[in-house]
């Protein structure tokens, strides 16, 4: 392959995606970019309250990873170096199809293309598929305050839309692999043969290219 590698971590709220791209990254010696979750100021109300909040939300995600992406591509990517990232862009699509509607959405849909269109694509996505008892289980598990009360439906629906923009962007954007994680079975926590085998996928995927 000639493309640098630019892994992205992806899957549904709490499938594990910063836990693994964190692991991932120090298997392989490569920087990991993560999202910053407790500093955004409208996670809280949009829980509360995701009419209202939708649309502020969603812009500040999708500004936020922007810039944290094309930073990432000017200063790492193009510069030869490999990066994994614990989301990729397209999940800013996937999140305000079903939280926006009408005018908002359209408005969205535009203003991602504009800024998105031209980012440098993952040469892999590395997709943590996994149940709602497990999700919820890990929801539980790391205890977010304003998570506790993830309604049930949403979580679902979101498990549903992953799916299928997995099954779109596998044909959207056919240079990129999808190296799909079965996030029940693998508790690649607990067990380092679990981590080992996902370890080994991606790196058959990378082979040839020279690491840090
Ligand atoms: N394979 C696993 N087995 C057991 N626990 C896990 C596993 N992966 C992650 N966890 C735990 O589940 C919780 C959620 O994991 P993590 O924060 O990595 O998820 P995430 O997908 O990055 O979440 P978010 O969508 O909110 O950004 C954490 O407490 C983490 O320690
Ligand atoms: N509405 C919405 N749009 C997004 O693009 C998005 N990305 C992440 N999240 C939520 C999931 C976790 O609670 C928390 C941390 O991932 O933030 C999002 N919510």
């Amino acid at each position: 392959m000639n493309q640098v590698p630019y892994i992205a971590v992806e899957g549904p709220i709490g499938a594990g995606k910063t836990t693994l791209a964190t692991m991932l990254a120090a298997e392989l010696n490569m920087p990991v970019l993560k999202e910053i979750v407790e500093e955004n100021p409208f996670l809280g109300k949009f829980y509360q309250n995701i009419d209202e909040w939708s649309f502020q939300l969603e812009m500040f995600f999708l500004c936020n990873r922007y810039k944290q992406l094309g930073d990432t591509e000017s200063q790492l990517i193009r510069q030869g170096t490999p990066v994994i990232s614990d989301y990729h862009i397209y999940k800013n699509l996937i999140f305000s199809e079903r939280t926006l509607k009408g005018r908002e959405r359209e408005k969205y849909r535009q203003i991602y293309h504009v800024l998105t269109d031209d980012l440098a694509k993952p040469s892999t996505i590395v997709y943590i598929k996994a149940s709602l008892e497990t999700l919820l289980a890990r929801i539980d598990k790391r205890g977010r305050s304003f998570e506790q009360d993830m309604d049930r439906a949403y979580l679902q629906q979101l498990i549903e839309d992953y799916e299928a923009a997995m099954a779109s962007l596998a044909v959207t954007e056919p240079e990129t692999t999808i190296i799909t994680v079965d996030g029940d079975a693998a508790d690649f926590v607990a067990n380092p043969e679990q981590f080992a085998e996902i370890a080994d996928r991606v790196k058959a995927r990378i082979a040839g290219h020279p690491l840090r």
